[in-house]
């Protein structure tokens, strides 16, 4: 658990040290206000209106007052009012107020989960957009931390923070005013001591910012940690772990918590001085009020109540002072937090947005690796390809194989624009960089199958629409029966429509695995790329699979990629790969088997496992 902590102060570093680079709260806040400047003097306009009628409430209880105790029947406008009149007017300043306060209360509050969502959507966005290398070194808890509880954050803090800055600026102002008129000696004594309070809570709170980043660190490092655990649930069952996850979790909320009193300790100090400070200008105004008017009691009483009414919203400012300081670090914090996602940039550009990319309608000629050399940017250093060049014909089945780490699923990531060749060109059709043409166009031609099937959340007819959401219910159906998987649907009581779980819990391997199979027969690709498609499986299913599969390849350009060799036996040309080295053998499999070399190797050192199946 050491290292945790170590983390913690080392993510506080950086995160001071470039601080000046990511988009804060404020910035953020401004660019959404010009472009909504309706609500933002909406909301401008009710705060005035709140305020003004909060600060002249001492002013009307000092008619009332004077009235009672029948000192004058003051003038309002053109009339004489008494002191029931004046009660009249409080009651409909009563009315108004509550009227702007819901008004001002629903517009901030939708003003907060506008940003919330408005931060949530282009986070989202970021995240979409990225290219894959970014997920290698993230944990997807530390993303949803930012993502759920960052911009719940900012949301709810936004509810609060511009009404609290209003008001706090006008309550100020307005009742340093009112209370000057009361009696200008008084007002000035209150007015320069909450100057002083807000003074001092500005000084400390810029010593409080560094424990505000450790606690969202903390927090972030935590949650991730407990999605990381979750998602190997597996794992932990199948180890009979669980006491010690539980353990290691409860260490785990100890460092959190050991970071959330350091920073709650210091809170409490500070809203502790806040408020013996506010009940000291209490006194010290009483005290100040008998020392200038004990010799006359109906002036002193009429001014100490009008006094403490107005103490009230004058000191106001202390306590909104300590909610905005606190509310804004910690929207500071966690909208630069969103920002790094929003902001971050991709190594991958899909030509999404721009119109002038070529659109691809047909893979009508071969798809060419040109000089392509390859290294992976999370691991620069290292050359995975050297030169390349390949030439995938149409039509044609291409099967690559070789030692695990040699570079045979990169290629299929080169082929479906996960990465950029660090050198050289993919060109598609011959002749059109894939890096200039619109990635969706070409993506559309395309069928992947991977060893890990992907499977969303959702009912079966529309997991196997997800690449082709126009495809009709009978269609749908269609391609389930290629895959024999129909029977097995229509013996669930929902059939298609049944929900599979999460992450498809419902389905066995080999079932997930021919639902998308199912889907690219239903989106048929001119390419089909098919990565270590059956290595999950055993022997038997694999070959059930391995039958859809082969029916699927049937005429169109397919990329084999595939540790057991049984399942290459039939493509056109199988290409042997060697870590660093590229293609080291080519030929048919037939070709290859008896010659010496690294394909025999493999077939050799494969042979006892393969014999069964390849025979
Ligand atoms: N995201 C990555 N970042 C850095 N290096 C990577 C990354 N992915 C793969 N590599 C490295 O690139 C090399 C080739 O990986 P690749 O996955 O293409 O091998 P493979 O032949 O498909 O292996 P296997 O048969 O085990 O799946 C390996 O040395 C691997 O460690």
């Amino acid at each position: 658990m050491a290292d945790f902590k170590q983390l913690a102060e080392a993510k506080v570093l950086e995160k001071l040290n470039s601080e000046k680079n990511g988009r804060g709260y404020r910035k953020m806040l401004g660019a959404y206000f010009k472009n909504h400047r309706l609500k933002m003097f909406t909301i401008l306009f009710l705060a005035m209106i709140t305020s003004a009628l909060a600060v002249s409430a001492p002013l009307v209880m000092r008619e009332i007052m004077s009235n009672l105790q029948g000192q004058s029947t003051s003038k309002f406008i053109i009339w004489n009012f008494g002191w029931k009149e004046w009660i009249y007017v409080q009651l409909g300043m009563y009315v108004v107020l509550g009227t702007s306060v819901y008004f001002l209360n629903l517009n901030v509050g939708m003003l907060g989960k506008n940003i919330e969502q408005y931060l949530r959507n282009e986070a989202l966005k970021g995240l979409i957009m990225q290219d894959i290398s970014y997920y290698s070194d993230k944990k997807i808890g530390e993303i949803l931390t930012k993502i759920g509880a960052d911009t719940w954050i900012v949301g709810e803090q936004t509810q609060n923070i511009p009404t609290l800055i209003l008001m706090a600026f006008f309550n100020f102002v307005g009742s340093s005013v009112v209370l000057m008129t009361i009696d200008w000696k008084l007002g000035l004594i209150a007015v320069g001591l909450v100057g002083i309070g807000v003074g001092a809570i500005l000084i400390f709170f810029g010593r409080i910012k560094r424990w505000i980043i450790k606690l969202r660190t903390t927090i972030t490092y935590v949650n991730g940690d407990v999605t990381d655990r979750i998602a190997t649930i597996r794992l932990i069952k199948a180890s009979g772990t669980e006491v010690y996850e539980k353990q290691r979790f409860r260490d785990l909320h100890v460092e959190f918590m050991q970071v959330v009193k350091s920073f709650f300790t210091r809170l409490s100090a500070v809203l502790t001085c806040g408020f013996l400070a506010v009940m000291s200008l209490q006194l010290i105004i009483l005290s100040s009020a008998y020392g200038l008017y004990h010799n006359n009691d109906a002036q002193l009483y009429v001014i100490a109540t009008s006094f403490l009414s107005g103490l009230g919203t004058l000191t106001s400012p202390i306590y909104q002072v300590l909610r905005i300081l606190f509310g804004y670090m910690m929207s500071d914090e966690c909208t630069k937090r969103v920002f790094q996602i929003i902001d971050a940039p991709s190594r991958v550009d899909g030509n999404y947005f721009n119109d002038s990319a070529k659109e691809i309608k047909k893979l009508d000629k071969g798809i060419i690796f040109k000089d392509v050399v390859f290294n992976y940017p999370e691991d620069p250093s290292k050359n995975v390809l050297p030169k390349f060049n390949f030439t995938f014909e149409k039509g044609k089945s291409y099967a690559f194989v070789g030692e695990t780490g040699s570079g045979k699923s990169t290629i299929s990531k080169l082929l479906l624009r996960f990465y950029d060749p660090t050198e050289g060109e993919v060109l598609i059709n011959e002749e059109d960089n894939l890096k200039d043409i619109k990635l969706k166009s070409y993506l559309d031609l395309v069928g992947y199958v991977e060893q890990e099937p992907q499977i969303i959340f959702g009912n079966v007819k529309d997991n196997i629409r997800y690449t082709t959401p126009w495809k009709t219910d009978e269609e749908v159906i269609e391609a389930a029966k290629k895959v024999n998987l129909h029977e097995l649907i229509m013996s669930w009581p929902l059939g298609y429509d049944t929900i599979l779980g999460e992450r498809g819990f419902m389905l066995s391997g080999g079932q997930k695995q021919r639902l998308v199979i199912a889907r690219m027969f239903l989106k048929n690709p001119q390419l089909l790329i098919l990565d270590e498609a059956t290595s999950a499986l055993d022997n038997i299913v694999e070959k059930e699979v391995q039958a859809e599969l082969e029916k699927l390849m049937e005429g169109r350009t397919s990329v084999v990629i595939a540790h057991r060799l049984s399942t290459i036996k039939n493509c056109d040309q199988i290409n042997v790969l060697a870590p660093g080295q590229g293609v080291v053998q080519t030929g048919s499999f037939e070709e290859l088997k008896d010659k010496p070399g690294h394909f025999k190797r493999l077939y050799d050192a494969g042979k006892m496992r393969e014999k069964e199946v390849v025979a």
